[in-house]
């Protein structure tokens, strides 16, 4: 289970995008944490109401399931905002490696406005900043600059995987 990757940031920062990419790569199977939180979070997120940690709880023990499923890692996309979200993770995988796409509030705010159909609701992009807390030093992690051409992100991450060890569990 050691191969797996969290691509995670805030909403908006290229997570499904980059995860794809590296699915791809990687070849490995893709993991859209979206796609796993319960209706009600759904809804509460499409009323611009932001998550709460009770909220992620089960959300995070059914992402790490996925990833426990997936014997010869997988590329899982979630937002894993705090580091207790990311130790969570790390319970379920060992060696779980993470991709913090950096984005600044400014961009985050303007690339979730201008979608519209999404059930993200941009008056959120505050309440990530918020819940945000940094990745950087701990074990295992990559951070990027979510600017950057998506074809140059993946290849910093498939360089990264190729050089980086894992790191203890
Ligand atoms: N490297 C990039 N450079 C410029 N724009 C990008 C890049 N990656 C993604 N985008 C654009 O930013 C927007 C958000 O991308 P994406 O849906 O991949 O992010 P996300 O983090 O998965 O968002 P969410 O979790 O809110 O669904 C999209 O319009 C996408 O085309
Ligand atoms: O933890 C959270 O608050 C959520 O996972 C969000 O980050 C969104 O689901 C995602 O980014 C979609 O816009």
């Amino acid at each position: 289970m050691g191969s797996s990757i969290v691509i995670m940031g805030v909403s908006g920062c290229g997570k499904s995008s980059l995860g794809a990419a590296v699915a791809r790569a990687e070849v490995l199977p893709l993991i859209e944490g979206d796609d796993h939180h319960s209706e009600q979070s759904r809804s509460k997120m499409s009323q611009g109401i932001a998550l709460t940690d009770e909220d992620r709880d089960g959300w995070l023990t059914l992402l790490g399931e996925q990833l426990g499923a997936s014997p010869n890692g997988a590329v899982l996309t979630c937002s894993a905002l705090k580091h207790k979200y990311r130790e969570h993770l790390r319970a379920a995988s060992p060696g779980l490696r993470f991709v913090f796409l950096d984005l600044t509030r400014e961009e985050a705010q303007a690339r979730v406005s201008s979608r519209s159909a999404h059930f993200f609701s941009a008056s959120l992009v505050d309440s990530q900043f918020a819940a945000l807390e940094s990745p950087v030093g701990e074990p295992g992690v990559l951070r990027v600059d979510a600017t950057a051409p998506l074809g140059e992100l993946q290849s910093q991450v498939s360089d990264w995987l190729k050089t980086v060890a894992l790191p203890q569990s």
